[in-house]
């Protein structure tokens, strides 16, 4: 291809010129750094958009695309301490595609070029680790090697001895002379915090992220370090093979699993576009059930002669392509860490990142729990970083770029006084890694926390009552005084006490007041009147939403006092036991921890609660304020218990109730609902959509419910119930 364009008049300026070769010694730099030395210094996304750039200049100025360019070659020709191997089949990298224009105009490709209509699609995970092959002779594993430039290796062989799953030898009889296997050697992505915390507690540098450390691990001079790491390896594909053929690579794979080979689990052979896009979007969704990290689909042709007839570039077989997910790792720079006070006092420091956008939003925090969290994850304040945005989950950051430090970075300290009302931290009680402020009742922080959580879902689910209320009704700018002190007089709030009010208008992430984006002030409200001083609609609503919060099941005005250990089903298993608060206060810790969900733990936390003067205060003004502190029906005789006994499992979707609905209807009639079928279940409830559960049910045959049926036991019982359960099927 060069040669013909060499022909031509020269055309690129001098200035293109010049931007390319720039650009070609930055990608070259950055594989060195990648590939040779595991520590990239800057994300994948960032690297790839460099070699489309440089792409770009040579699809305008074609002459440029020389065999050396980057863009030809398959990256990696660097000497390294390891001992070069030689490939016997070339290892290739893959083309992208970035889009469906992209993928289906690979697909046209194929089409035009097979010369038949008889051939599918294989679709596979991409995983993201290191590729490396291993040859394997009469069934002997002989030789591990990284990729290389593709021809030429790093003779890794005892590093990847160590990995367990990697077969010292095939099982079975049809054992081929010579075969290569191609696969990816992944660190998982749980293990990874452990592995950095071991290292910077040695003095060794952490890893940015699992990939680095995958490859790390495994390119390490002594391979007794190698072996100390919890390495994996997926395989994805044969190379050079002698004394076996196989026309289907899904086939292929069947064999190597036979041969005690890790194949992938997940592959799927589909036959058009329409099956790759189905996978490609299933797994976009379920990016994380996965074991290993996945950063793309990669779709192959499966019919090994067709491969051939469509043959390679210097780069990239033409019978394969790699669709791209959006990166969920970007770096970033760690511009200082900072502390929050939670619900319940415990101080939790966070990082605050130079903003970025990963996984479709921009991203300024990011969660690091304690300061033992901090230290093991090796960061310094400072430092650029990878943050991961995996999902819904809160942003995370693995790792530092260690290279990319000047010495200016900083380690966190964690402070020794609560950032929102200067009390002394501490821990709770001695070892514990968490420090909490111990000003429980008054800390603007806590209380916030407190009233936020208890008018959210999982509690008094009050609409109109979000956290810029709750910082308002706690520490107003004007008037000095807070209508609320604690939580003792939410119920007793009065509109008039609401419309002075002024306030910053604070984020939930950091508690921190939010600024006005064009001037950079603190931003103040009158949140809860109008212009003319009136009340606001939410205002009035939200006093009504309170007002109706007073009925709320007991469960949940139990979850709303934030006692320590006591989440909802806690409180749930608490409400059902006991029936009442009194009853609650009244039991000793024993009778408490023997109630099947509390145990011991919370019935201490229970205990210590109720020692306190201030928390019994709020019982007594919630009391009188006409919030419900017993269950329905308690103080007569208890009501009747007609599933008394009875363990029920619900699954699936109902159409006329919620989950929480339906086993709130069974736990007060007196049944046990558990989570799991087992031949003790009384009954599977099944909903649409119902899953593995029923299935098991059917299995160990329990009676199954369906939505009728459990009408019929809510309001006949058991015995009518069972009479209207469905058939056993098989
Ligand atoms: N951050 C940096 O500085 C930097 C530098 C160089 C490269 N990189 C990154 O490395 C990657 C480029 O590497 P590349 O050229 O090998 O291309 P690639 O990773 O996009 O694709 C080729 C590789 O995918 C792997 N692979 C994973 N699952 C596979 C499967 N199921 N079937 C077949 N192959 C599978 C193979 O090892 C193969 O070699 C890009 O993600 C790039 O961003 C980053
Ligand atoms: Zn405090």
């Amino acid at each position: 291809m060069a040669g013909e364009q060499q022909a031509q008049p020269a055309s690129a300026p001098a200035e293109a010129r010049e931007k390319h070769a720039q650009l070609a010694e930055q990608i070259e730099e950055h594989r060195f750094r990648y590939y040779v030395k595991d520590r990239p210094v800057i994300s994948d996304a960032e690297f790839d958009k460099l070699l489309r750039s440089l792409e770009a200049i040579e699809d305008e100025y074609p002459e440029l695309r020389t065999p050396d360019s980057p863009t030809q070659k398959v990256a990696g020709a660097y000497a390294t301490d390891f001992t070069a191997v030689q490939h016997r089949e070339r290892m290739l990298s893959l083309d992208n595609a970035f889009d469906d224009e992209e993928l289906a105009a690979w697909a046209d490709r194929v089409a035009k070029e097979v010369g038949t209509s008889a051939y599918h699609f294989l679709c596979e995970l991409k995983v993201d680790g290191l590729a490396v092959n291993l040859t394997y002779e009469h069934g002997r594993l002989t030789r591990a090697a990284t990729r290389g430039d593709g021809r030429t290796g790093e003779d890794i062989t005892p590093n990847v001895r160590t990995i367990a799953e990697i077969p010292d030898r095939l099982k079975g009889d049809l054992i081929p002379a010579l075969v290569e296997i191609r696969g990816e050697v992944y660190f998982p992505m749980e293990k990874f915090e452990e592995l950095n915390a071991r290292l910077v507690e040695a003095g060794e540098k952490p890893f940015a992220n699992p990939r680095n450390a995958a490859a790390g691990s495994l390119r390490q001079k002594d391979p007794r370090i190698t072996a100390t790491r919890p390495l994996h390896m997926v395989v994805h594909g044969i190379g050079a093979r002698e004394g076996f053929s196989i026309d289907r690579l899904s086939q292929a794979y069947d064999l190597l699993r036979e041969w005690g080979l890790p194949t992938a689990k997940h592959n799927k052979v589909v036959e058009g576009l329409d099956g790759v896009r189905e996978f490609i979007g299933y797994y976009g969704d379920n990016r994380h059930s996965v074991e290993h990290e996945i950063d793309g689909v990669v779709v192959k042709l499966d019919e090994i002669p067709l491969q051939g007839r469509l043959g390679s570039t210097s780069r990239a077989p033409r019978w394969a392509i790699a669709w791209k997910y959006p990166p969920e790792e970007v770096n970033t720079k760690l511009v200082d860490i900072r502390v929050g006070v939670g619900r319940t006092g415990r101080v939790t420091p966070y990082a605050v990142v130079e903003p970025v956008v990963v996984a479709g939003s921009e991203v300024e925090f990011a969660t690091l729990h304690n300061q033992d969290v901090v230290k093991a994850k090796g960061v310094l304040i400072g430092d650029t970083v990878v943050l991961r945005k995996a999902g819904d989950v809160i942003p995370e950051i693995l790792g530092p770029v260690v290279d990319l430090r000047d010495g200016t970075e900083r380690e966190f300290q964690m402070p020794a006084e609560c950032p929102e009302c200067g009390s002394e931290l501490r821990p709770m009680k001695e070892g514990d890694v968490d420090l909490r402020c111990p000003n429980g009742r008054s800390c603007p922080a806590q209380l916030r926390e407190r009233l936020f959580y208890l008018a959210g879902r999982k509690c008094l689910d009050i609409e109109n009552f979000g956290y810029v209320a709750a910082a308002a009704l706690t520490r107003p700018l004007e008037p000095s005084e807070p209508p609320l002190k604690d939580e003792g007089d939410l119920f007793d709030l009065k509109v008039e006490e609401l419309l002075p009010i002024k306030s910053y208008v604070l984020d939930q992430d950091t508690g921190l007041p939010k600024r006005d984006p064009k001037t950079g002030e603190e931003k103040i409200v009158t949140f809860f009147a109008n212009q003319k001083g009136e009340p606001k609609k939410n205002t009035l609503a939200m006093l009504d939403n309170i007002a109706a919060a007073k009925e709320r099941p007991l469960a949940r005005i139990i979850t709303g006092l934030s006692i320590r250990h006591v989440g909802p089903v806690a409180a749930e298993a608490l409400a059902r036991e006991f029936r009442s608060i009194d009853r609650i206060e009244q039991a000793s810790q024993e009778e408490l921890a023997a109630v099947e969900g509390v145990g011991p733990t919370i019935a201490a936390s229970l205990k210590q609660w109720f020692e306190e003067e201030w928390h019994r205060e709020i019982l007594r003004k919630w009391r009188a304020a006409g919030v419900r502190m017993e269950e329905e029906g308690v103080g007569e005789e208890q009501g009747p218990r007609p599933l008394e006994g009875l363990t029920v499992v619900v699954t699936g979707t109902l159409q006329n109730h919620t989950r929480d609905g339906a086993k709130e209807a069974l736990q007060s009639r007196g049944a046990k609902v558990t989570g799991s079928v087992s031949k003790k279940t009384s009954f599977v409830i099944v909903g649409d959509n119902p899953g593995s559960k029923y299935d098991k049910a059917m299995q160990v045959k329990v009676p199954v419910l369906n939505e009728e049926g459990f009408a019929v036991l809510l309001e006949q019982g058991p015995d009518a119930a069972a009479e209207v359960a469905l058939p056993i099927e098989g």
